[in-house]
């Protein structure tokens, strides 16, 4: 088995207290964070660590459902419950995980459940949701500024009260992999390595379930390869946001604010997380009908809808084959690799 290399790149922190009055300094902290490493941690947010660990509350309880319960709001444009379904092209496999997508809007006729079935989970996380919204927002402005938009520019864009949104919050559940796993062959993807092709993402993690690693350095937002040398971004203790730009704002920024490659390592060298993992994603998608294009028009304009689509097509051939190589696996394998989710998950921001 090969070791990983690693290399120990600082991950920028940026506090967001007393916004208003520091918006130009933040601006200035942000686009170079964006310039450089395309992942920060976004602290004193104003999101309660109250409300963050609620929201971990709520996952556990929606997770620890059955399988059949969660199989009533099967995964569909972009919205509702997978499991084992999402093959990234870096690993032709599929993650290890289960997964349920929520967004604010008509998306979700039919992915809720009943309230009997999980009593005020929608009101708590759409309260949630519209939380991670407002410091989405904030960020959202200081990025229009650093790029020479107006202020609202990227906020009217990504306007989650509009039926266009395709703004997605996405909660995450790991699977616990056998301490064994690589003396048995077998490799279990958590995250395989992808960049997100939203405007940006914000993380949250559990204390303590580590494997999130970035691997900086792509230079375009077309391009697909990435390094070999990773940095490992450790959970926050006190509530921190980790921020990461995704696909659509490097290329909104004309490549200037960098879309990082990452990953939560399966885990196989000493010292690494093999306990299950939860965390929880907010990728701010822009609205159907937003038009898209940098201030240098380096890239053709293109509407939101269609910045998907594109994207969807870059990676779907890939997707297919990693679809059709799965199916083989399994059939050597034994139903414990089979999809339950059912089909392939793409176009979800990730
Ligand atoms: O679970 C994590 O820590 C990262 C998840 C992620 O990168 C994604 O879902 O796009
Ligand atoms: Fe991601």
């Amino acid at each position: 088995m090969t070791t990983t290399k690693y290399l120990d790149r600082a991950i920028p922190t940026i506090s967001l207290a007393d916004f208003d009055s520091r918006v130009d300094e933040i601006t200035q902290q942000l686009c170079s964070a964006a310039e450089e490493v395309g992942f920060f941690c976004v602290t004193e947010h104003d999101i309660p660590l109250s409300s963050i660990d609620e929201a971990f509350t709520w996952s556990s309880r929606f997770f620890s459902l059955p399988d059949e319960v969660k199989t009533t709001v099967p995964f569909s444009n972009n919205a509702g419950w997978e499991k084992n379904a999402q093959i990234r092209p870096s690993t032709g496999a599929a993650d290890r995980k289960e997964s349920y997508q929520m967004q604010f809007g008509p998306n979700m006729d039919g992915k809720w459940l009943p309230d009997a079935t999980l009593p005020n989970f929608q009101t708590s996380a759409l309260k949630f949701m519209h939380q991670v919204q407002g410091v989405s927002e904030k960020l959202m402005t200081c990025f229009a500024r650093g790029l020479g938009f107006d202020d609202d520019y990227f906020v009217r864009a990504h306007d989650v009260s509009r039926p266009e949104s395709q703004t997605v919050c996405r909660l995450l559940h790991y699977f616990e992999v056998p301490s064994d796993s690589a003396r048995a062959g077998e490799v279990w993807h958590r995250a395989g390595a992808h960049t997100d092709w939203d405007l940006l993402t914000l993380l949250f993690q559990k204390e303590g379930q580590s494997g999130l690693e970035i691997c900086p350095g792509r230079e375009v937002s077309t391009s697909f390869g990435y390094g070999d040398t990773w940095t490992k971004v450790e959970p926050s203790t006190n509530g921190a946001i980790i921020c990461n730009i995704g696909d659509l704002l490097m290329s909104w920024s004309d490549d200037r604010f960098k879309s990082t490659f990452h990953r939560v390592k399966a885990p196989s060298e000493p010292g690494d997380f093999y306990g299950e993992r939860y965390s929880i994603a907010f990728f701010n998608q822009p609205c159907h009908d937003a038009k898209i294009q940098g201030p240098k028009k380096k890239y053709p304009l293109v509407t939101g809808a269609e910045f998907t689509r594109n994207a969807m097509n870059m990676y779907y051939p890939k997707i297919s084959e990693g679809k059709r190589q799965q199916r083989e696996e399994s059939s050597t394998d034994g139903p414990g690799k089979m999809d339950v989710g059912g089909g392939i998950v793409a176009g979800v921001g990730a």
